[in-house]
């Protein structure tokens, strides 16, 4: 690991500045122990065993060791630890560790400059004195051997005189040298005065000598105790600065510890920043570099769309040119649009009164479930409305009659498919108009299974009073944006020739009275109730209260057989919202009672009486439409309760649709020819070949008018619908140029 700090190499730099390595004698001196940790050069502390360091600690290896041991093991230490922590240790408090160890040592190593120094020149001094002793010493001696010379030569004199006294006395001198004796005298004399003088002088200079040694062993002594003080004194601050530095270093450790600790702190949280940083550096390149890539792309598709949104600028600019100018056509032409729909509606009800206001679609029910004999009186259902019905007893073509109406619907046509071909009458509705719409047969042929449904229908099996209102839903509901539609239902029944309220009020049918005067909502009995409703299910549970009240009895032909005319008649005023203007229209949804025979139903008394009612009832509805259809001036409404109530909704504008139901059993085929000969009648197919013909020729003529306004119209929706969508979008293509 790269070292960080480089100043912190506090050993190198205080080897070089002043500690020098501890001289093998000191290290001799302190013990082996002490001894290896000094000759520690290439290892570490840290590698060091446990229990050596701790002898160490335990003998007195440290406190005999020299100062500048001891430093060079916390050196060492110091060193080895800033080498560990290496970039642990912030920069500004390795620098200051360096800086006050490098003070210390600074000091100790002047210190013990200053101890060397003075210890030299106390050595020198000592020499100087010494050699000064010596020589002192060696005049001592020598003075004293001359002292002894000099006191050995006057008694080997004196020894020499006595010799030569007697020598003299006893023979010789006196002999002899009786004169020379006494020069010799005079001489010896003087010589022994010299002798004497010398002596004095030599007493005089030891003497002085003398006094001179004691001088200096006095000096001696003086600088002897300088010394030993100073020495002491020395000894004194060395200690003194030991313990200081002993102090020091103990204080270090701490703050070595203490560093440790905050090294240790330090590097785990360092660790942990390390690799949530690496972390967040990952994360940041790889969201850069998604970034870039995505900026890249940016870019490019920017440039595309910049050249792209150009380029469709200027197709744009040409295209708005070319649109302006057709917009202003198609302008012209939605002006007129609503002129060719009114002019198209006109169309339609021509169309309908060329065709006839009365249709007669005949509906042939399937064969039950438990009927075992499926012997049909149904020959043949072609598909422009021609139903051929064979007599079981007379077989071959003196048997079979043809019928002509609108539309023969076979015993697997749907609900749905019924009501397909009856709902531009319903829709003609909201548009003003009346429509009433027959369910007739004999009993069990299907009318309220038609209308209605079965019990408990699902919405696959809805009749047509409830399709007929939701459609009728649905439209107001397409044009709430010009019209507001209020829709409301009545439902009555007329048994015999009373008219009974199915919707009363106190749950129970009431009587109600029929109103000769001319009624705008197109039924003349405006004592029932009448109940306003919003949607469909509204009109299912109103509609489920009235077939409840509606009068239901068992006969001999069908255990469910109706006896009653039921008529729900469905109110709807419409107001358009821009102009203001208001509009009727009635729907009269009509379950008719069986048509059957009286002596088939073999039944007597009120229920005969009951049968007669109905019977009288639907011929006097048969006459009025045939009349009707005729357009007879005279028309019979009054000839029964049904016809008086319906009289405003049949004739005029009103459009009836008869839906005759057939039962293919074999024994039902005269009942079945009866309900045809009198569906036959009411169509008014057979008024006459030529005005049939022409009639047809019309109705072909207007049908393709019709369906050729009908292209256009659908054109110029969709042209309409297609500038109003580019309109839209012009607003914003400045914007997008923009990017
Ligand atoms: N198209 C049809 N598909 C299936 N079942 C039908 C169909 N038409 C009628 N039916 C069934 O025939 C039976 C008689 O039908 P429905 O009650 O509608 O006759 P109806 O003419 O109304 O009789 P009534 O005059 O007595 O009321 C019912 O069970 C009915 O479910």
């Amino acid at each position: 690991m790269r070292n960080a700090f480089p100043g912190l190499k506090l050993q190198c730099a205080m080897h070089n500045q002043v500690i020098s390595e501890p001289s093998p004698a000191v290290l001799k001196h302190v013990g082996h122990k002490f001894h290896e940790v000094f000759q520690l050069k290439q290892a570490c502390y840290a590698d060091l065993p446990v229990t050596k360091i701790l002898e160490m600690m335990e003998s007195n290896s440290l406190e005999s060791a020299p100062t500048q041991a001891l430093l060079h093991v916390v050196y060492g230490i110091l060193d080895e630890t800033a080498e560990t922590m290496n970039s642990e240790i912030p920069h500004h408090v390795a620098c200051l560790l360096r800086k006050a160890v490098q003070e210390m040592g600074r000091r100790l190593s002047t210190q013990a400059d200053h101890l060397r120094t003075q210890n030299n020149l106390y050595r020198a001094r000592e020499e100087k004195y010494r050699s000064k002793i010596k020589e002192l010493e060696a005049l001592v001696s020598v003075s004293r051997k001359e002292t002894k010379h000099v006191t050995v030569q006057p008694q080997q004199i004196r020894s020499r005189r006595k010799k030569n006294v007697s020598w003299f006395s006893a023979s010789t001198l006196l002999k002899c040298f009786r004169p020379t004796s006494q020069t010799a005298n005079s001489k010896l004399e003087e010589e022994q005065k010299v002798e004497k003088q010398e002596m004095m002088k030599l007493v005089k200079e030891n003497e002085k000598n003398i006094l001179e040694l004691a001088a200096m062993r006095q000096e001696l002594d003086i600088v002897g105790m300088v010394h030993k003080f100073c020495s002491l004194e020395m000894e004194a601050e060395a200690k003194a600065a030991i313990a200081i530095l002993q102090l020091k270093i103990k204080e270090l450790e701490c703050l070595l510890a203490d560093s440790n600790n905050k090294v240790k702190e330090l590097e785990e949280s360092f660790e942990s920043k390390c690799q949530s940083w690496t972390m967040k550096e990952k994360i940041y390149q790889s969201f850069i570099d998604f970034q870039f890539e995505a900026m890249q792309k940016l870019r490019s598709s920017s440039e595309a769309i910049k050249q792209e949104v150009l380029e469709t600028q200027k197709r744009y600019s040409f295209e708005f040119n070319h649109l302006e100018s057709k917009l202003k056509a198609v302008t012209d032409a939605a002006g007129n649009y609503h002129e060719v729909l009114k002019e198209n509606h006109k169309l339609f009800s021509e169309l309908q009164d060329l065709k006839g206001n009365i249709r007669v679609y005949c509906r042939i029910r399937p064969f039950l479930p438990g009927q075992t004999e499926k012997l049909s009186t149904i020959e043949n259902i072609s598909e422009n409305g021609q139903l051929v019905i064979a007599n079981p007893s007379k077989p071959g073509k003196d048997g079979q009659r043809s019928f002509k109406f609108n539309k023969v619907f076979g015993p697997d046509a749907t609900q749905g498919e019924v009501f397909a071909d009856i709902q531009p009458f319903v829709k003609s509705v909201v548009d003003g108009y009346n429509v009433c719409i027959f369910a007739y047969g004999q009993t069990g042929s299907g009318k309220t299974y038609t209308m209605t449904g079965p019990t408990g229908a699902t919405e696959e099996e809805w009749g047509v009073n409830y399709l007929a209102l939701n459609h009728l839903f649905k439209v107001s509901q397409d044009r709430k944006s010009n019209m507001v539609y209020e829709v409301a239902v009545q439902m009555v029944e007329i048994y015999n020739e009373q008219v009974r309220d199915l919707l009363s009020s106190d749950g129970s049918p009431k009587r109600v009275g029929i109103t000769t005067i001319s009624q705008p909502n197109g039924l003349a009995v405006p004592e029932a109730c009448m109940h306003p409703v919003i949607s469909t299910s509204d009109v299912l549970d109103l509609m489920d209260i009235g077939f409840k009240n509606r009068a239901v009895s068992a006969t001999a032909l069908n255990a469910r057989s109706s006896r009653s005319h039921s008529i729900v008649t469905v109110h709807v005023r419409g107001k358009n919202v821009k102009t203001g203007t208001v509009l009727y229209g009635n729907l009269h949804l009509i379950d008719l009672a069986g048509s059957e025979r009286v002596d088939r139903s073999e039944v007597t008394g009120h229920r005969l009486r009951e049968a007669q009612h109905i019977n009288k009832s639907l011929s006097s509805l048969g006459d009025v439409i045939f009349a009707l259809a005729k357009k007879s001036p005279h028309v019979p409404y009054r000839n029964s309760k049904l016809t008086q109530v319906l009289q405003s909704a049949l004739g005029g504008q009103a459009k009836t649709i008869m839906l005759v139901q057939l039962n293919p059993d074999a024994t039902s085929f005269s009942e079945s020819m009866s309900t045809l000969k009198f569906a036959e009648r009411v169509s008014g197919v057979e008024l006459g070949a030529a005005q049939s013909s022409k009639e047809e020729k019309d109705v072909r003529e207007l049908l393709e008018q019709m369906a050729s306004l009908k292209d256009k119209i659908a054109e110029k929706d969709e042209e309409i619908r297609r500038l109003k969508s580019l309109r839209d979008l012009k607003p914003r293509i400045p914007q997008q140029h923009q990017l």
